[in-house]
């Protein structure tokens, strides 16, 4: 895993940039995309540079269960305020919420990325180190699936809605074995929230009560996170 500390998110915005632009130079032309407050200024980065995903895929990590696209606080209309809209893709794909039969919408979900080999997954992580929305527990040999969200992940999101009974309790995730078929993982957080979830990833033991702890098992992880994440970091092990 290779950690970069930078000295905040815009600061990460930019060498994720960096990232992105010398895969696209090495050919990569899928890219799994992720929502969240954290890959924000990574998609104002892309916005405002000249890199033209016009013949380029992007598959997205989840989905609301229940909310549709126009919704605005589904992962759909987020995708499109802060990318879609701005830059143009051959084809993007998101989970569809709206798909009440799971069974079906996972398989689909699942044959997409069969078809679309990712060259770069792009994740935020959660509190309880969570990477999508595959929370701990889940298998790490696991495909898309339906997940029931935890408390914490509830409380956390709840910042989005007007009233807690709002925020969604399912959701559609691409799965923790989706995950690692990525060539290459770019991983980013920010702010002391998630200090203690960066270090269980990056130190910890490899375990499903960590969810982003099984990254430590793929050969091509770039972590990109301010001070406050690393705080907890034993520097001295680093890289
Ligand atoms: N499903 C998303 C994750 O993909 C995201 O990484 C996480 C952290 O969100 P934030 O970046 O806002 O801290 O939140 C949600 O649970």
């Amino acid at each position: 895993m290779k950690v970069i500390i930078v000295k905040d998110q815009n600061e990460g915005g930019k060498e994720a940039l960096k990232l992105y632009e010398n895969e696209m130079q090495n050919g990569a032309k899928v890219f799994g995309l992720a929502t969240g407050s954290t890959p924000i200024t990574t998609y104002e980065e892309l916005v405002a540079s000249d890199l033209d995903f016009s013949d380029c895929v992007s598959v997205n990590l989840d989905e609301y269960v229940g909310l549709t696209p126009d919704n605005d606080q589904s992962y759909h209309y987020f995708m499109n305020e802060h990318l879609f809209k701005y830059k143009k893709f051959k084809h993007s794909y998101v989970p569809d919420g709206t798909n009440m039969d799971a069974a079906a919408e996972t398989a689909r979900y699942d044959k997409i990325i069969e078809k679309n080999p990712i060259d770069l997954q792009l994740l935020g992580l959660g509190r309880n180190g969570h990477i999508g929305f595959n929370e701990p527990g889940t298998p790490f040999d696991s495909t898309t699936h339906k997940i029931k969200l935890t408390q914490s992940t509830i409380d956390a999101n709840s910042r989005f809605f007007n009233r807690e009974e709002d925020v969604p309790k399912e959701a559609y995730s691409m799965g923790i074995g989706s995950i690692m078929t990525a060539k290459h993982i770019l991983l980013e957080a920010y702010g002391d929230k998630k200090a203690e979830a960066i270090q269980k990833m990056v130190q910890g033991p490899v375990t499903t009560d960590v969810p982003a702890s099984v990254l430590q098992n793929h050969p091509n992880v770039t972590v990109i996170i301010d001070e406050a994440a690393a705080a907890l970091l034993d520097r001295s092990k680093l890289n």
